[in-house]
């Protein structure tokens, strides 16, 4: 059986939240599948965890992320994923979100066709959040989900609800308030663990899934484990094999060239991809570290339209449409700005940009942040695509080569881009460090990922050397110790998100950003100073 570790156990108290412990979720039972799932998975993700470290050090050695010559067979072969189930028919609007209560019955409720519940990129990982979530998605599972607020403000579930989509923690964060024969569980196999256990039967009773998306995948043996670990859960809890289904993001460099394999893998169950372009961004930046030559501009500037980004998406379109699955689009960063008309107008435009061009491109749907921008995203989807989805639209006149999906992309470093990630990283991280994983920052949505590619531009901008600002003062350590310094005391003077754990989150960045080695992940180390 999996157990909780010795400090839990010897500390109950720590485990409870509004006065209960979690045994409704930590049963027994649920542990012991969970073991059964680490027994079976662990091995091969460790090996699969190795297969990244030692592809990346052939990138930092110079070579270039490319097709792979033993997988082409697949990549040209005639093949198509299973047939997708009725409820993922049509897709057009997704809203994310953590997996908070109050906020899974406000996404429920938001017109969207699916709600991806997250609990990943927008959730800070303290196992109260986890457990919380997978309480709140049980609840919402069995039509039980209601929350009061403080204010005495009512919530429950309406008719029909968006769909449920549940997004685990990628394969390289552990979850280590859990333990199987000595060994640390993954995040990914105890969030996906505990809610097929707790909501598959009554998902699969009502054709609605279990349904996942599926994190940062690296390659396609990496999408090979998790339908191993699907497949295991099906059989363990009595279920036809094929009934999760996955739409995994491309959302690392490497996956793209893979993209026709990773679905492959999963042909059994996967019913599309999805363009996760900020971890995408984060991951250029990530597998290119040490080539000078693709550094890239400052954030505002890496925009879905550069050439590298252009030819992930359309890629991506041709690939799924050929093997008859979804092309899903991403996140525009924009949220609705209070108070503002003219500001929040910019916004609403920015996101109607970046949806047209989704829809324009053959994107069978796409995904907003906030339930405000359901309508605007629906409006452009319902105008221009007036079938469920668009599996029709091949994408043949597509011919995005290795060179064009790696293409650097010119631009320049300001002042004020560099600031912003310096604010940003430090802000993200502190409030991260006290429980929340998507927090607003000058009316952007700033999760991990976008939080990422700030903080690993600052890396890169300040280790590749004589870089300039247009004005052609220096970027140097200097200069972020001092913004860092800076930024740091006005958020610990402010009452807002992460001011408690403001130095905390400047001494993670200082060591990261000073580390000679570009960092894997800002969480992992995050991770241990997270309650
Ligand atoms: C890169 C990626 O991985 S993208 C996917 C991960 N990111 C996300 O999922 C983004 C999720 N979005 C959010 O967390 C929030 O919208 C934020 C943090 C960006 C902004 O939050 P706030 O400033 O609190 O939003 P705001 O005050 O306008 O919220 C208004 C109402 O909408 C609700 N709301 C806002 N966003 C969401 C959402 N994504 N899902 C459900 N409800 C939401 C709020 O709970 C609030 O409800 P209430 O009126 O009943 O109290
Ligand atoms: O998960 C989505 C992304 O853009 O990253
Ligand atoms: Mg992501």
């Amino acid at each position: 059986m999996a157990v909780l570790s010795e400090k839990l156990v010897a500390q109950p108290a720590w485990i409870l939240a509004d006065g209960a412990a979690y045994r409704d979720i930590l049963t027994p039972d649920a542990l012991a599948f969970l073991a059964h799932l680490h027994r079976c998975a662990e091995p091969k993700r460790q090996a699969l965890l190795k297969a990244r470290r030692q592809r990346q050090a052939r990138y930092d050695a110079g070579a270039l992320p490319d097709f792979r010559p033993d997988t082409q067979a697949i990549r040209e072969s005639d093949w198509l994923v299973a047939p997708i189930p009725a409820a993922l028919q049509d897709r057009r609007v997704e809203i994310t979100g953590p997996v908070e209560r109050k906020m899974i019955i406000n996404a429920l409720n938001s017109g969207a066709k699916v709600f991806m519940a997250d609990f990943e990129d927008s959730s800070a990982p303290s196992f109260a959040n986890q457990l919380d979530g997978q309480r709140n998605l049980r609840d919402a599972v069995n039509g039980t989900l209601e929350y009061r607020s403080p204010e005495g403000k009512e919530y429950r579930v309406g008719a029909n609800p968006a769909v449920l989509v549940v997004r685990p923690r990628g394969w390289h964060l552990p979850e280590r308030h859990v333990t199987v024969d000595g060994e640390t569980m993954a995040g990914a196999l105890v969030d996906f663990g505990l809610y097929a256990f707790h909501n598959a039967h009554a998902l699969h009773k009502r054709e609605l899934g279990p349904y996942f998306y599926l994190p940062k995948l690296e390659a396609m043996e990496e999408a090979a484990l998790w339908d191993e670990v699907m497949a295991l859960a099906e059989d363990e809890l009595g279920l036809p094999l094929g009934t999760m289904k996955a739409t995994v993001l491309i959302e690392t460099l490497p996956a793209v060239f893979q993209m026709h394999e990773i679905l492959h893998a999963l042909r059994g169950r996967a019913v599309g991809l999805n363009c996760g372009r900020w971890d995408y961004i984060f991951s250029y930046l990530k597998t290119l570290r040490g080539h000078r030559d693709r550094l890239l501009p400052e954030r505002g500037q890496v925009v879905m339209t550069v050439p590298f980004l252009k030819s992930y998406s359309e890629l991506l379109i041709q690939t799924c449409h050929r093997r008859g699955a979804f092309a899903m689009g991403g996140m525009a960063a924009q949220i609705p700005i209070k108070g503002d008309d003219d500001a929040n107008d910019k916004a609403l435009a920015k996101v109607r940009a970046d949806k047209l061009r989704e829809v324009q491109a053959g994107h069978d749907g796409t995904w907003v942040a906030h339930p405000a921008l359901v309508p605007v995203a629906m409006d452009i989807f319902d105008r221009h695509m007036p079938t469920p989805n668009q599996l029709h639209v091949l994408r043949d006149d597509v011919s995005a080569d290795r060179d064009a999906l790696i293409a650097p992309c010119g631009g320049t470093i300001s002042r004020a881009g560099f600031d912003n990630n310096v604010e940003v990283a430090l802000r993200y991280t502190a409030a991260w460090l006290e429980g929340m994983g998507c927090v607003p920052i000058h009316n952007l949505m700033e999760d991990a990922a976008t939080a990422e590619i700030a903080r690993a531009q600052l890396w890169q901008w300040l280790h590749h050397g004589s870089l300039e600002f247009p004005d052609h003062a220096p970027i140097d350590f200097a200069l972020f110790d001092h913004a860092l310094a800076a930024h740091t005391h006005r958020l610990q003077q402010s009452e807002l998100p992460g001011a408690r754990r403001a130095a905390d989150a400047a001494e993670l960045l200082t060591a990261l950003t000073h580390a000679d080695q570009l960092g894997d992940f800002l969480t992992l180390p995050a991770y241990a100073q997270l309650a």
